[in-house]
């Protein structure tokens, strides 16, 4: 009689740890599907930080429109040339030669370098609106994004400064003799980037212009008349 008892309880509590099991699982999978869909519907619903790409040949004024558009508004300045400068002068940087060489002979570098200091910058800032000055520059920089980055940002349009080859030497050789103490900006240099932007940067200006995202800038007049161009064209995207 007392085993029997103890049989039945033994039965009834083997059923209820049974049930409790099973339950647990089910709360698992709940959850499991839970987390799946809320994380859909919160990625749709996060915004995306804004890129606005800065091209136009070395000298053309890129950097400078860029302060001013970053202080009017509030957008992050990322120069792609100051980021590598500051990788390759950076103590125990794996780059470092590669980087002085490229520039020395107005190479593009290799997008991984480029896009891995572009994507750090952006992680780091703490901001959602992004200049990117001076990038793409060719074809392994765009298919580069496109593979690492494009879904994470949104791209608003390409700033085009449009310069003439005789106003971008100009700039360049004055910028030197002001004391910029790059390595690029001598005449022997110059006359490969320019060649460089010609046969490599150009093509994918072109490529923005058929696509219908490039807002083009003229770069010859001073560089308040610039701005003012500048300035109508970020309030006429809504900026
Ligand atoms: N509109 C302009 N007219 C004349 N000089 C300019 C103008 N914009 C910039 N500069 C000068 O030309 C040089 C190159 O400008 P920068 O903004 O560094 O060009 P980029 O970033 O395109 O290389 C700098 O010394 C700058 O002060
Ligand atoms: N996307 C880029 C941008 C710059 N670089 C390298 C090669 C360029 O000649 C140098 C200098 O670029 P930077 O944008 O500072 O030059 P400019 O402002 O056009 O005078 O950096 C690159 O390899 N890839």
């Amino acid at each position: 009689m007392l085993s029997c008892s103890l049989g039945s309880q033994w039965n009834n509590f083997q059923t209820v740890s049974l049930l409790f099991r099973q339950r647990q699982a089910t709360i698992q999978q709940l959850d499991h599907i839970f987390q799946h869909y809320s994380n859909g519907i919160m990625s749709s619903f996060a915004t995306k930080a804004k890129v606005v790409f800065v091209l136009g040949g070395p000298g053309a004024g890129k950097g400078t429109q860029c302060s001013r558009i970053a202080d009017r508004f509030r957008f992050t300045h990322l120069s792609t040339g100051d980021l590598l400068r500051e990788e390759g002068s950076r103590e125990g940087s794996q780059y470092g030669t590669m980087i002085e060489e490229h520039m020395r002979d107005g190479k593009i570098l290799p997008v991984d370098v480029t896009c891995s200091l572009l994507e750090k910058a952006i992680k780091s800032s703490g901001n959602s609106m992004f200049l990117i000055d001076g990038f793409p520059r060719n074809q392994d920089n765009l298919d580069g994004w496109n593979r690492r980055m494009s879904s994470k940002v949104d791209m608003q349009f390409v700033l085009f400064f449009d310069c003439t080859e005789e106003d971008c030497v100009k700039r360049c050789l004055k910028r030197g003799l002001n004391g910029s103490g790059r390595i690029d900006d001598n005449l022997e240099t110059l006359k490969k980037r320019i060649q460089t932007y010609n046969k490599h940067s150009l093509p994918i200006i072109q490529y923005f212009q058929g696509t219908g995202q490039i807002k083009t800038i003229d770069a010859g007049p001073d560089a308040d008349q610039v701005f003012s161009q500048v300035e109508s064209a970020f309030l006429a995207s809504g900026f």
